[in-house]
This record gives C-alpha cells, sequence and structure tokens, in this order.
C-alpha cells in the first residue's frame, strides 16, 4: 500500500444550476502510485478539469474522498489543505499563472519561501532549477519578458521547486504550439524521471496522452481504464 500516492474512493460531485443539479463527477476510483505517469483524456465537458481540482484540494467533493500520502484531503479544513498541497503536490496549468510584477526567479522561490525556506536556500533551489529548464539567462526577466514556451518552463520549475510527489497538470501543453509543446512534454518527463515523482495530466492533446504509463477516459462523469492491446 505503501506505493499509492493518492487515492480517490467513491469521490462524486454535483452542481447545482438554479433548480437542477448536474452529476459532474458520478463515484470515481482510482488511485496513483508512486512514480507513475497517468494520463486523463476525454471529451469537452465530460469532468476531465472537476477531477483534477478534487483531486488536488482546490474543490471539495460532493461525496467520497481524497487521500494524499495518508492525509484525507478531501476533509481537512482550509488551513491544513494548503499545508497538504505545498507539502505534497505541484500544479501546472494550460495558462501559465506566474505573477506579473515579480521575476521568474522570484516566482519560483514563491512556493518554497511559503514553507518559511530562508531567501538564501530559496534563490538557490530555484536558480538550479531555472538553469536546468534552460532559463539560466532569464532569472531577472518578468512574465511579460518571456515567450509562451519560456513561461511554461518558468511554471514547470515553480511546480517542481519543492519537490513534489505528485504534479497535476491541466493542459500543460494546450497553449503551445507543437514544437513548443514538444519540448514542455519532453522536459515533463525528464524532470518527473529525475525527481521521482508522480504525474497526472489532462489533456487532449494524444501525443502526451500516448507517452503516459496509464490512459483514463472520462465519460460523462464517470472514468473509464482503457485495457492495454
Ligand atoms: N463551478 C461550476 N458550476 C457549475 N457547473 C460546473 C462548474 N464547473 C464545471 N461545471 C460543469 O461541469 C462539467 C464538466 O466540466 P469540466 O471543466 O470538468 O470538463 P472538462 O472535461 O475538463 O472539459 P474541457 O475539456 O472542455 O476543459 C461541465 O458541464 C461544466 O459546465
Amino acid at each position: 500500500m505503501n506505493d499509492v500516492v493518492l487515492r480517490a474512493e467513491q469521490l462524486a460531485k454535483t452542481f447545482n444550476e438554479g433548480l437542477q443539479a448536474v452529476d459532474v463527477l458520478k463515484k470515481v476510483d482510482f488511485s496513483i502510485k508512486r512514480g507513475e505517469f497517468v494520463a486523463i483524456v476525454g471529451s469537452s465537458g465530460s469532468g476531465k478539469s472537476t477531477l483534477l481540482h478534487l483531486l488536488g484540494g482546490l474543490e471539495t467533493p460532493s461525496s467520497g474522498q481524497v487521500t494524499l500520502l495518508g492525509h484525507v484531503l478531501s476533509q481537512a479544513n482550509d488551513v491544513k489543505r494548503g499545508q497538504l498541497r505545498n507539502q505534497y503536490l505541484g500544479f501546472v496549468y494550460q495558462f501559465h499563472h506566474l505573477l506579473p510584477e515579480f521575476t521568474a526567479l522570484e516566482n519560483v522561490c514563491m512556493p518554497l519561501l511559503l514553507r518559511d525556506t530562508s531567501v538564501k536556500e530559496a534563490e538557490h533551489a530555484a536558480t538550479a532549477l531555472l538553469v536546468r529548464v534552460g532559463l539560466g539567462h532569464r532569472l531577472a526577466h518578468k512574465p511579460a519578458e518571456l515567450s509562451g514556451g519560456e513561461r511554461q518552463r518558468v511554471a514547470l520549475a515553480r511546480a517542481l521547486v519543492t519537490k513534489p510527489a505528485l504534479v497535476l497538470a491541466d493542459e500543460p501543453t494546450g497553449n503551445l504550439d507543437q514544437q513548443t509543446a514538444e519540448e514542455i512534454q519532453q522536459l515533463l518527463q525528464e524532470l518527473k524521471q529525475e525527481l521521482g515523482m508522480s504525474l497526472v495530466i489532462v489533456t487532449h492533446d494524444l501525443q502526451l496522452a500516448q507517452a503516459a504509463d496509464r490512459v483514463l477516459t472520462m465519460k460523462s462523469g464517470v472514468l473509464i481504464q482503457e485495457e492495454p492491446c
């Protein structure tokens, strides 16, 4: 059991739209092992992002639970959830969500400073990771002074600087041209290997999904595991 990083049990989410209740997730069960790369695919509106938000503690389930390294994330209060997210999770989005008024280095330092790492140590770790993603010459640049691919590299570095056990990525290549998307995919896979983390990616990019150890398909709120051929 020790090799399970995250477990979702009977996870359900219902949104109430006026008088109408919409069951977006219907009793989803699955788990992610240490070091595993899982891709979640499925048509638009099938519930993929909602699932990812629940796995990352960004939303609470209507029923069921999410356990992250032995902690019941879905029942934790806001403070505890914030701590668990900072300690164990990294997030990558389609749009980088970097803070515009801060430099690349400052953006990547941020998650470490939130956990009381000294400024010197944070800068050391953030610089090393920015060099690793090929941005050693862009440390003092602000997001507006970087290309789309460079911004996504900074966002990757920010997600990974705390060495999270699990990275949750929502369309990480969705906003990039094909060549840049392939570079980001390559980098993500290399870093996953180097840091020994697990990775869950929601994507429409079939090339990215094919690189996963396991592909799960969302269909109308139900998660279907594809049998290997
Ligand atoms: N906060 C909300 N309130 C009401 N309905 C919501 C909310 N968030 C999502 N939904 C609905 O839940 C369904 C699933 O949305 P979700 O974003 O999870 O789908 P998705 O599979 O990620 O889609 P896409 O691939 O287009 O991003 C949609 O019908 C959406 O309208």
